[in-house]
């Protein structure tokens, strides 16, 4: 199967969970979350606001939120990148050109990704190798490059929040493709081997 073909049911497949079970699966993942060394350890976590049947991280959030931690969602950039803006409870927030809200700030409030600990990254699909099949936009292979050459333990850590049936077997690795540290479904937290 081709990437597109994959992301295509695994979309499809997505899209077709009711709330409760979406609610159900959150409300797992964010127990195994809150139970991560990486996440205890993280003051700067960037999340994202779910659409299209991604996995919810608004419990996680809320969560996070409580203990003080720094909350960031993604922005996009006009070069393919993401940057990264502080998202608190009351913070104003517009749709994209995808449709996805981002938060209304100045050019200054920016961060660039290399300012954060822990980055919480939606995913269409992954294997248990750390591969992770996204949009088909490359905004978080561009954002994380620099991690290819890091030393380990690099940071901040990737971690995918997805649903089980979005593991495959293997996914095809490209040059540019950015290993996730680790991948919490409701089932498990997967960490590939050689992962910090
Ligand atoms: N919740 C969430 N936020 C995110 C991402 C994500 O995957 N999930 N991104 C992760 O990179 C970035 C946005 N990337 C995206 C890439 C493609 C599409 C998309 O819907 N594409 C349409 C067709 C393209 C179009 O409308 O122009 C599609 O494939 O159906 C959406 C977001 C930043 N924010
Ligand atoms: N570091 C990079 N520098 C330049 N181009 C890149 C880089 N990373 C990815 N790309 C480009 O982005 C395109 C999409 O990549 P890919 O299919 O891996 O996206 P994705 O990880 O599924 O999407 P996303 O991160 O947006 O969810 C590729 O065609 C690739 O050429």
């Amino acid at each position: 199967m081709s990437p597109d073909e994959l992301r295509r049911e695994l979309r499809g497949r997505r899209r077709t969970l009711a709330c409760t079970e979406q609610a159900a699966v959150a409300a797992a993942i964010t127990e195994r979350v809150v139970q991560l060394a990486t996440f205890a350890a993280a003051t700067h976590v960037a999340a994202y606001l779910a659409f299209d049947g991604e996995v919810d991280p608004s419990p996680l959030v809320a969560h996070a939120w409580r203990l003080g931690k720094r909350l960031y969602l993604p922005l996009l950039r006009d070069d393919g990148g993401l940057d990264f803006a502080p998202y608190a409870p009351d913070t104003p927030l517009a749709p994209n050109r995808f449709g996805i809200d981002e938060p209304v700030v100045d050019a200054e409030a920016r961060l660039p990704a290399t300012a954060l600990d822990l980055v919480f990254a939606p995913l269409v699909g992954f294997d248990v190798a750390g591969g992770r099949l996204g949009m088909g936009g490359g905004f978080y292979d561009r954002s994380f490059a620099f991690l290819l050459d890091a030393e380990p333990p690099a940071t901040p850590h990737l971690i995918g929040l997805a649903h089980d049936f979005q593991r495959v077997e293997r996914l095809p690795r490209q040059p540019w493709d950015v290993p996730l540290t680790a991948i919490v479904t409701e089932h498990a937290v997967y960490v590939p081997p050689g992962a910090a």
